[in-house]
């Protein structure tokens, strides 16, 4: 029995237009990119720095799920990998094929043979992740020979020290087969996006979806918030029976 709740009907029409589909992902440099996460009415995305808050309602639990049946890969930094040990497999029900999950690790630092991702994987309920690592990271044996062995790969890219990465990531993606990419965190990761203007001359998110759940979580929590004014724009809301959910696309 799936550990979801049925998923909102009210959640499809409002969700679709921002999803991606034949006609959005045609980029020959990047995957349609789908920036998604759960934030408090303060705008933190956990409680305290390296743990997990759970913010969503079961009903965005769902709403989550059912994004990732949408996208061929879920994005996400190291630093959520170390907090969350996530799944990062879709259990919505209908679901035809799994994002294959992208983990960004500069110093290739995950050890991959003792996390939950490996035993999701062996059990047939996910794919193996692609790790983005840096050119001079050095990485572990057992964790490369793991992830090989089950269906994933280490890419090296140049990522550090190099302020316009995200474009030589989403066209790595691109380049291997990844047409739409949904990015859900963590803070690092979110900031970095949202301030596309500073490394990029258009944004690098297609569409965003926010769940905003009704707490606050206080000065310790871990804050999202770019360096300067982002606007929204094609601005929807749904409110379900305690979180809303804005979608929009950041304004070029
Ligand atoms: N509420 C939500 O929706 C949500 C979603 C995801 C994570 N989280 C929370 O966020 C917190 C983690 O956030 P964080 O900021 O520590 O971690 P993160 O997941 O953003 O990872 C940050 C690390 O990833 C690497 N990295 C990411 N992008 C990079 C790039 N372009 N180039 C080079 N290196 C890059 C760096 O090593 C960086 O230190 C955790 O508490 C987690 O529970 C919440
Ligand atoms: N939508 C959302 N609501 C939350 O309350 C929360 N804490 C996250 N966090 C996102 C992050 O990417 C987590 O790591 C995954 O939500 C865990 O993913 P799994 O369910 O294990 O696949 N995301």
């Amino acid at each position: 029995m799936s550990e979801l709740i049925p998923l909102p009907q009210t959640l499809i029409p409002f969700l679709e237009p921002y999803f991606p589909n034949e006609s959005n992902t045609n980029h020959p440099k990047k995957p349609f990119v789908t920036l998604t996460y759960a934030q408090s009415l303060d705008s933190r995305i956990s409680a305290k720095p390296g743990t997990q808050t759970k913010l969503s309602h079961l009903e965005t639990k769902t709403m989550t799920h059912y994004i990732r049946t949408r996208h061929d890969a879920i994005l996400v930094g190291i630093g959520t990998i170390l907090a969350d040990d996530p799944k990062l497999n879709c259990r919505y029900p209908e679901t035809k094929s799994q994002p294959r999950p992208v983990i960004i690790d500069p110093n290739a630092k995950w050890k991959y043979q003792d996390s939950t991702l490996r035993k999701i994987c062996a059990e047939g309920k996910g794919l193996a992740p692609f790790i983005i690592v840096d050119e001079s990271a050095g990485i572990d044996s057992e964790s490369h020979n793991c992830v090989l062995e089950q269906g994933g790969k280490y890419v090296s890219l140049p990522l550090i020290g190099n302020t316009s990465n995200w474009a030589i990531i989403l066209d790595s993606l691109r380049q291997l087969g990844i047409k739409s990419v949904m990015i859900e965190g963590g803070a690092r990761v979110i900031n970095d996006l949202l301030d596309f203007n500073k490394f990029s001359e258009k944004p690098i998110i297609d569409s965003i979806i926010i769940t905003i759940a009704p707490v606050y979580l206080g000065i310790e929590g871990v804050q999202v918030s770019p360096s300067s004014r982002v606007d929204i724009t094609d601005v929807k809301w749904w409110q379900g029976e305690q979180d809303s959910v804005l979608c929009g696309r950041p304004l070029q």
